[in-house]
């Protein structure tokens, strides 16, 4: 990345930082729901009371010898960080390391019988049983008349705006959901999105999903559309491979949604049909790769990962987790252009998301200097500001268009 000028890594340890918050206040909340939610044993109990004092005033220890994922863990740079403290080690990594070692605690990786219980599943139920998800499943026969541009332009929003509903968000941001979100965007380049899936098109379109619950549904809303309108032949979904960031969506919670949708009256019902079937001939395609829940940039992603977006027509990453691995979690100056950031992405890509912490990229000077006049910079992480940035280049797109 010539030119690019210079950014710090995100780090925890500064006290009074978003960042610090989190490992401080939201790990131990977080700790202390999924105790109450689950009628543990006491081992799963002195796992977890392990955990609270490691994660907060202990450093990182080496992942047991039998642990299915060591080797993986070694990949993704455990032994650099071992014996540090969860402070002074990236950001990322540190959140990655505690839902991996809280896992761990639960028993999730086994063998027992907690082996695949996953620790946020009635959370993530509570959400996709609410009333408001059946107030906007019902919405959605409102837009049966409109063009149909009208109507990707709603659902494009509708995925992008459901990036809210974030459970690890709300534990700490008390009244965030409650508060309206600014309307206008700081970035929108929907239109080169747009033209990437125009109508007819015999693309690839990717999507790596975020939240399961009110995020998925219109993810799968719009995937649904783009498929029965015939602006992408084919979707590949990729989802965690196991519960991450307490809301993340795993396969349970994508055939959850689908079941929900399948059900629902009206269009909803319709568009979850049109799913299964989807799913049933191959044009929608689920994808849970380990480097979904890898602690790093995708700059590090590994070849299998990066040939199946770089075969894709447009590869879209939703959410602010998401966007701080595209761009690298570091406090880049605001008006670093997206596409310079991006650049080590293997084909086009785009971004759909709520600003939840503070990485940020591609403003405009203007949009950068209105919101600091307005807010200083609350609007980073309050999620109530929202983006969609494309870059159509990638350093694969050359070679990718010949395959489109
Ligand atoms: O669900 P999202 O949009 O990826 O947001 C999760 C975000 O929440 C945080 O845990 C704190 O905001 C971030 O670490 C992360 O980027």
């Amino acid at each position: 990345m010539a030119d690019t000028p210079f950014a710090p890594v995100i780090l925890g340890n500064e006290p009074g930082s978003f960042p610090h918050s989190v490992l401080a206040e939201r790990h131990p909340a977080i700790i202390s729901q999924v105790r109450d939610a689950f009628p543990y044993g006491p081992g799963q109990h002195r796992a977890l009371d392990e955990l609270l004092k490691s994660c907060t005033e202990g450093t990182v220890e080496p992942l047991p010898a039998d642990a299915p994922d060591r080797d993986r863990w070694q990949e993704w740079d455990l032994a650099d960080h071992t014996g540090r403290s969860w402070y002074d080690v990236p950001w990322l990594w540190s959140e990655s390391w505690f839902y991996r070692r809280l896992l761990q605690a639960v028993g999730y990786f086994g063998p027992g019988a907690w082996q695949g219980v996953d620790p946020f599943r009635p959370f993530k139920r509570a959400e996709l049983d609410a009333p408001e998800t059946g107030e906007e499943l019902a919405a959605l026969d409102g837009l049966r008349d409109l063009p149909e541009e009208d109507r990707a332009r709603a659902l494009l929003h509708g995925s992008l705006w459901g990036n809210r509903a974030d459970l690890g968000f709300r534990l700490s941001a008390a009244g965030a959901e409650a508060r309206e979100p600014a309307p206008a965007l700081v970035a929108d380049d929907s239109e080169t999105l747009w033209s990437l899936l125009p109508p007819g098109g015999a693309g690839t379109l990717v999507l790596v999903a975020d939240n399961a619950g009110r995020e998925l549904v219109p993810d799968l809303l719009l995937i649904a559309h783009l498929l029965t309108e015939g602006r992408a032949a084919r979707v590949v979904l990729h989802v965690k491979p196991y519960p991450y960031y307490v809301s993340d969506a795993t396969t349970a919670d994508v055939v959850d949604a689908l079941r929900r949708l399948r059900t629902a009256p009206g269009a909803a019902g319709e568009y979850g049909r049109a799913l299964w079937s989807a799913l049933g001939d191959g044009r929608l395609d689920v994808r849970a790769h380990p480097f979904s829940c890898a602690p790093l940039p995708y700059e590090r992603m590994p070849g299998d990962l990066r040939a199946d977006f770089a075969a894709a027509t447009l590869t879209l990453l939703k959410g602010d987790l998401n966007y701080r691995r595209l761009v690298g979690d570091r406090l880049w100056p605001p008006t670093t252009p997206f596409a310079r950031v991006t650049e080590h992405f293997p084909g086009p890509v785009g971004a759909l998301r709520t600003l939840k912490s503070d990485v940020i990229t591609g403003l405009s000077a203007r949009t950068e200097d209105a919101l600091v006049a307005a807010e200083g910079q609350r609007w980073r992480t309050d999620g109530t500001h929202a983006l969609i940035q494309v870059s159509p280049a990638g350093r694969g797109a050359s070679a990718a268009t010949s395959r489109r």
